[in-house]
């Protein structure tokens, strides 16, 4: 099997004399065309593949979790076991109380449960049973040694392929659902080569997962597409094969998109960093509209409506979150500085640093508008996740926030519908540090509901767009009373009409939109 690596170098080459560099797509077609080109689609790969009865995933994340939670319940005859080192993290799929929060999941799972869908801590079992097994496992940023605050800690997809090589005992494919750097299938090949009982062959796939937190079965049911990456070798594209027929039991074929490998695992980083940069484009913008009277929802319909930017993903915020936007970028960095790519690696970088730009803007926009002092105020911060619909908290905006706002003495009540009590803890603590949680909760607490998150507060500043805090939603009338005046509202998610809570009495300060109250002294002289 060593043999394939040559190839692999030559795989890149073969793929790029297929495109035809000079030929100028039109502008209705400049994507479609270009994909059909690369991409082998999959009802014209004749070749003879093996039906996948058992699959192992590896990781009962996020993404493990309702990724393979939907693949059982759409393929009843195939089984399908989710294994996971955290015995609580598994003990809780198995309890009717989810281990994440994500709508619809719960009757995915109760759907497939103890059917043909299985969570287990036997790590071992699962890949024994397999012919197929996701390493879905967790990659975050490296904090120490080469790399460290960028590059992908791959430590835990390496122990994952280590304990496939010394566990399987028959052929087995082998598909990378984690998001990695570009040419990690190649790392993963040497380590299962390496340490694999003779005469056992692996296929590794990357099968890169795009579903959002929060709207992760609907992202799953009805997926923009597919995408499985493989080596351009009969074994590979006969893998490619048997992973496609398992999304085929809900998905179109012509959404499951198979390309090389090295494509494939980039197109994954490529994704999120475009998606962060629409972000980061449209929260700069929104510095622009508030100095200058133009308002940031205009302008992001305005823009949107032009078929060639789309609308989505142009919602000014207080900055993105999610456990991805940052970790990914951060690795497409630390990939183009490894290439030798500078110039490549500011740009990316330019992402991130206007994401904390974000948060400090409107930290001191807030700090501004209540007299220059936050020192004794109460600040109610209205949500604690990085976006709706999720208890996630990983890189949540709302933490930067409350970090920043306790450095101006401030103290500071949350409210979240989702996120548990010790999440918050653990968020706003280094861990293991007691003295520190006893002294953030000099100055942190958290709410039962929204209103006793706000009485007495000077002001609600908003960071997750939970439909909960619209003013449709709650009684706004009432948490007015019950606030010290001038009662302020900070609305970082652009969710709040704030005429009508400005009749109320309320100062609403919105993002993306000019400052409409207390100007400082120095503005006047
Ligand atoms: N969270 C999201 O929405 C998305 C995440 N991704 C990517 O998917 C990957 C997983 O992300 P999440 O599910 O969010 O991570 P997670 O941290 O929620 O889950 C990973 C799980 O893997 C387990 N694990 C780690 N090493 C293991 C091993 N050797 N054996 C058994 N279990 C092991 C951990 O205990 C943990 O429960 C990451 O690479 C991430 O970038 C991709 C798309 C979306
Ligand atoms: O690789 C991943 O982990 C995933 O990362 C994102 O999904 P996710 O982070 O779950 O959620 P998003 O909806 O992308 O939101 C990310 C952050 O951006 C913010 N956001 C999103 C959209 C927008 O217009 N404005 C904005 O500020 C959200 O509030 C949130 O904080 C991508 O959308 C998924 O395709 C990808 O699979």
């Amino acid at each position: 099997m060593s043999n394939l690596v040559p190839k692999l170098e030559s795989l890149a080459v073969s793929v790029t004399n297929q495109l035809k560099p000079n030929e100028e797509p039109t502008r209705e077609g400049a994507i479609t065309p270009r994909i059909n080109r690369l991409s082998r689609p999959l009802e014209a790969i004749d070749i003879p593949h093996k039906k996948i009865n058992s699959i192992c995933c590896i990781g009962a994340g996020y993404v493990g979790g309702p990724t393979c939670a939907v693949i059982a319940a759409k393929n009843p005859h195939v089984k399908v076991t989710i294994v996971d080192l955290n015995a609580a993290r598994i003990a809780a799929w198995n309890s009717d109380k989810l281990p994440i929060y994500e709508p619809g999941l719960d009757e995915v799972v109760k759907t497939a449960r103890g059917r043909n869908l299985f969570f287990s801590t036997d790590v071992e079992g699962g890949i024994l049973d397999a012919d197929l097994i996701f390493v879905s496992v967790n990659t975050p940023t490296k904090i120490k040694g080469i790399g460290a605050g960028f590059a992908a800690d791959l430590g835990y997809v390496e122990s994952a392929t280590r304990k496939i090589a010394e566990v399987a005992k028959s052929d087995k494919i082998v598909v990378e659902k984690s998001t990695v750097p570009c040419r990690t299938a190649q790392s993963m090949r040497y380590i299962l080569e390496a340490n694999a009982k003779p005469d056992i062959k692996f296929d590794i796939l990357s099968n890169p997962e795009f579903l959002a937190e929060g709207t992760a079965i609907s992202d799953l049911f009805y997926p923009d597409r597919v995408l499985i990456g493989s080596l351009d070798t009969e074994s590979g594209r006969s893998a490619a094969a048997s992973l496609a027929d398992v999304y085929a039991g809900w998905v179109a074929r012509d959404q499951i998109i198979t390309m090389n490998l090295w494509s494939s695992e980039l197109s994954k980083l490529a994704a999120n960093a475009i998606l962060a940069q629409r972000i980061s484009s449209i929260n700069a913008l929104s510095a622009i509209c508030e100095a200058t009277g133009a308002d940031i929802d205009e302008v992001s319909y305005a823009c949107g409506l032009d078929s060639r930017i789309g609308p989505k993903f142009l919602k000014a915020s207080v900055g993105f979150g999610g456990s991805c936007f940052q970790k990914d970028i951060l690795n497409l960095v630390y990939l183009s500085e490894s290439l030798h790519l500078p110039e490549v690696a500011t740009y990316w970088k330019q992402v991130v640093e206007m994401n904390e730009y974000q948060k400090r803007r409107f930290t001191n926009r807030v700090i501004s508008c209540l007299f220059n002092t936050l020192t004794g105020k109460k600040i109610a911060v209205f949500g604690f996740a990085f976006k709706k619909d999720t208890g996630d908290t990983r890189e949540s905006p709302a933490i930067t926030l409350v970090n920043y706002f306790r450095e101006e003495k401030a103290y500071i009540s949350i409210y979240d519908p989702q996120v548990d009590e010790a999440q918050i803890w653990m968020d706003l603590t280094e861990p293991g540090v007691v003295d520190e949680t006893e002294a953030v909760k000099r100055q942190v607490s958290i709410a039962a509901d929204p209103y006793k998150a706000a009485a007495g507060a000077d002001a609600i500043v908003i960071c997750t767009e939970w439909n909960e805090f619209r003013d449709t939603a709650l009684d706004y009338q009432q948490i007015y009373k019950e606030m010290k005046k001038p009662a302020f509202i900070f609305d970082g998610r652009l969710i709040l009409d704030a005429k009508k809570l400005g009749r109320i009495g309320f100062k609403v300060e919105t993002i993306g939109r000019p400052r409409t109250t207390f100007v400082q002294t120095t503005d006047f002289e």
